[in-house]
């Protein structure tokens, strides 16, 4: 018997699906069951790398851990990475299958759908339960003759449906209620309840609404979850970044460049949790008045981005700013001198200049490479720990004359590896390299905060794993009884 599906579609994209499907994940493991997140397609430029070196999107990556489990590609077959002007890299099966324009990708889908059966039932046959994630809204009425990723998944399924909606953003009852009426009969028999997520204040307020809904849609609603603060998962999208609140600009100050198709942005989140450290996305140079540093972020499109510093006056800006520069991968790419494309493998291709502010030259290939890579950093500020990050990358970067690399990479995926990856400038000021997650590691990240004057004011409290925590605020607001009958397996 394959396992059973349960799926959780909202009413609009950002209404905190990713979130709730990690939350029932760490629920479900918690009770002893063997228990996998499945997106059929996601559309993201944060990416993360499985064991074998395929692409999936880093919300399923993070959905697996709350399962604790390594992810697969199985968990997001399809993985859709835009590049601006309508066109997007589609990963499918964790490696790059076309760049198409929107249009064409329209066309092409239909042949995606075995792809995402394929995967779907792989997962039926080797876990318990299968937490499934839609995307958007299942009524899109003029998108769903071409669904891949909602009711289409869950008829196929026959998976148990979860509605859920944001009431923060207003209009509760018309997202859930028109939301239902919209649905098509078959479809409308798997909704088992409706979720009504980040409620702010007491639930306590919000009867008579549970009741208005359960009447008119004539199915339960499972729990009024509250909202979470500070939950800190890493972002799902660029989408995020426009909804953040500026931080308030106190301590030692990093600006991140939102670059076009900014990709990993949640590269940087272990740099804002530590105390005294403020993360400020900036569009425009004079943002980085007050910066200790400021990062050049990944971008899915190089040289779109190498256009766009130069319009917005970043480079006179850059050559100007006195403190630290770091670029990470399509960022890196970025500091060098030159940057070529000539086969087109991102948007139309050609060639430019770099920023000019590192000795290097990058030549975009048509493979990608994509590795789990284990390194050691070339810097002595960087502290002596082997550094663990992954590669998302189609250009390959040489460095000119003596510069000097940052990092020696020691091993990608199971292959022991020796080469240099990344420079830095001889006074070290100016680095880049291709290794995503950098920050993630202690003696790295606390090495460059300490060279850029940051003294931690006291060590950072041991923090509880924020999946945990978010997990137990779902469960109090579902209620075992729900969680019961929802973590059923057999019938
Ligand atoms: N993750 C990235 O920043 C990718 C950089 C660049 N777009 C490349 O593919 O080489």
């Amino acid at each position: 018997m394959p396992a059973p599906v349960l799926m959780v579609v909202g009413t609009a994209s950002s209404v905190g699906k990713s979130t709730l499907v990690a939350a029932l994940c760490r629920l479900a493991a918690r009770r002893g069951l063997r228990v996998a997140p499945f997106k059929a397609q996601n559309m993201s430029n944060n990416a993360a790398v499985t064991a074998d070196g395929g692409e999936i999107a880093r919300s399923t990556a993070v959905q697996a851990a709350a399962a604790g489990i390594a992810p697969t590609v199985a968990m997001n077959p399809i993985l859709i990475k835009p590049e601006g002007q309508r066109r997007s890299q589609i990963v499918v099966e964790g490696k790059p299958w076309q760049t198409l324009a929107a249009a064409d990708f329209w066309q092409r889908k239909a042949l995606l759908w075995p792809v995402i059966t394929r995967n779907l039932d792989a997962l039926r046959a080797e876990y318990d339960l299968v937490i499934a994630e839609g995307a958007g809204s299942p009524v899109e009425l003029n998108l769903k003759a071409g669904d891949l990723v909602n009711m289409r998944v869950a008829v196929y399924a026959q998976a148990r449906t979860l509605l859920v909606g944001d009431i923060d953003r207003g209009g509760i009852f018309a997202q859930l209620l028109g939301t239902l009426m919209l649905l098509e009969p078959a479809e409308r028999r798997l909704i088992e309840g409706l979720i009504v997520n980040r409620f702010r204040g007491d639930p306590a307020l919000f009867v008579d609404g549970v009741r208005i809904l359960e009447e008119r849609g004539g199915v339960p609603v499972l729990g009024v979850v509250p909202w979470i603060e500070d939950l800190d998962l890493p972002a799902e999208d660029a989408v995020a970044l426009d909804q953040a609140r500026p931080a308030p600009a106190h301590g030692l100050v990093i600006a991140v460049i939102r670059l076009p198709a900014i990709a990993n942005f949640d590269d940087f989140d272990p740099l804002a949790r530590e105390p005294g450290v403020t993360v400020r996305y900036i569009d425009y140079p004079s943002q980085l008045a007050g910066a200790a540093a400021v990062i050049l972020p990944g971008t899915k499109h190089t040289l779109a981005a190498r256009r766009w510093l130069r319009e917005r006056g970043f480079d006179a800006a850059l050559r100007q700013f006195t403190g630290a520069i770091a670029g990470i991968c399509g960022g890196y790419q970025l500091l060098g001198e030159r940057i070529s494309d000539p086969l087109a493998v991102e948007g139309a291709g050609g060639e430019d200049d770099g920023l000019g502010l590192l000795p290097v030259e990058t030549v975009f290939a048509p493979d990608k490479q994509t590795t789990q890579t284990v390194a050691k950093a070339q810097a002595a500020w960087a502290g002596a720990a082997e550094l663990h990050g992954y590669e998302i990358h189609m250009g390959r970067s040489r460095r000119l004359g003596e510069a000097q690399p940052l990092l020696r990479i020691v091993r990608r995926g199971a292959t022991p590896a020796a080469d240099d990856d990344g420079c830095q400038s001889v006074d070290g000021r100016v680095w880049g390299c291709y290794l995503h997650g950098l920050f993630a590691n202690d003696e790295f990240r606390r090495g460059w905060l300490r060279q850029l004057g940051w003294q931690p004011a006291f060590d950072p409290l041991p923090q509880t794993d924020p999946l945990d925590r978010l997990a137990d605020q779902v469960a109090a607001a579902l209620g075992s009884p729900v969680l019961d009958r929802l973590f059923t397996i057999s019938p």
